[in-house]
């Protein structure tokens, strides 16, 4: 992989590599922009196939994290950190606190958070070495684990695309087909469970199925099935890239709408479903419940006024269809132009100087 040919086509700022070999630290914290203010995303412990894998999911995961940001108007920019790992098999004390070293040294200017692999725990082991972390424990005046906020935030803007899908906001009586049902998942199964809505459901871990059968009375399918399976909305809530050539074929649904992390394999996917009619929810949009809620933290964690800026997804993802509709242009273009323009604005507002803060010479 060519890394700065791709960091500059792109517009990252910073690849960092960590390496520890006492604890096997092995993880890479990429930060994309920080035009809006420090970058904030999440820790993914995963199992790469190689090294450039890795790289790329950081990179890819990283600029998500700079536009979902923007999207949701927060005063952040977009990071993300990929620990290469099993995470049922290789966590340990001394890797999460070298990493949580690592965090320290960049000193703010990328924060992080839970993301797949990693728990509330691991953050809590971070923390033992930076303040510059997250979704800790709520004994610590934190916001705690973010997946059931992210699923509220999904739910309430699957309602939204549902609107621009078939007429009406209510899920009663809908279908939809989830993929993956994993901590957001559980949780938006749970919401539209008890709106009346009928799941499909999907996981490679069998454990996780049945507790949605068990809770939800959900239908379970085997993983290559829930594309094809006749449903309302698709909601695919595992890794991403399940939106692409093989898969588009065999949509049934009109909506998708799910909590998943770059889901479009690449945007001419999210051109072939604007063609198609389909109703594509862009990812970063949807699923900024999470980050909504850690965020608050920097101001002093108050659950009431996260939870009513969460609710902003809902008016986010119905601005995303206005603009779409408005140019013309599919929807993952719609939410991009509104990100970018934000950052535009920011970038060009803050051209004038203002001291904020310390006066540049108190340290002396
Ligand atoms: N946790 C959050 O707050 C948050 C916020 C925003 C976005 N996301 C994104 O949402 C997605 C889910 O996050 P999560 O925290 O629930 O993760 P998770 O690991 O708890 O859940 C993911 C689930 O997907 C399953 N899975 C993996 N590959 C699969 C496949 N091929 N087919 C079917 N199932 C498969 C896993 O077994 C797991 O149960 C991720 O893409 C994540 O980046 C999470
Ligand atoms: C900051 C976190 C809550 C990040 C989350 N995993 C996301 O992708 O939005």
């Amino acid at each position: 992989m060519k890394i700065f040919t791709y960091m500059k086509e792109y517009d990252y700022e910073q690849l960092v590599f960590c390496q520890d070999e006492t604890s096997g630290l092995k993880a890479i914290i990429a930060i994309h922009d920080t035009t809006l203010g420090p970058a904030l995303g999440g820790t993914r412990m995963w199992t790469y196939e190689t090294e450039d894998e890795a790289i790329e999911d950081a990179l890819r995961l990283a600029k998500g994290m700079t536009y979902k940001n923007a999207a949701a108007g927060l005063n952040l920019g977009g990071g993300k950190t990929v620990i290469i790992g099993d995470p049922k098999k290789d966590k340990n004390e001394e890797l999460f606190r070298a990493f949580g070293r690592y965090i320290q040294g960049l000193n703010g200017r990328y924060i992080t958070a839970e993301d797949v692999g990693t728990t509330v725990q691991d953050m809590d082991l971070i923390h033992e070495e930076t303040d510059y972390v997250t979704g800790i424990s709520p004994a610590f005046g934190s916001s705690g684990n973010p997946s059931p906020v992210t699923a509220y935030g999904v739910y309430r803007g699957m309602k939204a695309a549902a609107k621009e899908g078939f007429g009406s906001d209510s899920l009663e009586g809908k279908t939809v087909a989830v993929q993956g049902v994993g901590n957001v998942a559980y949780n938006l199964c749970s919401h539209l469970h008890e709106e009346g809505a009928n799941l499909i459901v999907t996981d490679i871990n069998k454990e996780a199925v049945q507790r949605a059968v068990n809770d939800f009375g959900a239908k379970a399918v085997d993983t290559e099935e829930i594309y094809g399976v006749d449903c309302d909305i698709y909601a695919p809530c595992a890794l991403g890239a399940t939106i692409n050539d093989e898969t588009i074929p065999q949509l049934k649904a009109k909506v998708i709408a799910g909590a998943a992390n770059n889901q479009l394999k690449d945007t001419t996917h999210g051109d072939i479903l604007h063609e198609k009619g389909i109703v594509y929810t862009p990812d970063y949009v949807i699923n900024a419940g999470g980050v909504i809620n850690v965020a608050d933290e920097l101001n002093g964690y108050n659950k009431e006024r996260a939870m009513k800026r969460v609710e902003t997804i809902y008016d986010n993802v119905t601005k995303v269809f206005e603009i779409s509709r408005r140019d013309n242009i599919p929807t993952y273009a719609a939410a991009d132009r509104m990100a970018e323009e934000r950052i535009q604005r920011m970038r060009h507002s803050r051209s004038q100087f203002l001291q904020n803060g310390h006066h540049i010479l108190s340290r002396r």
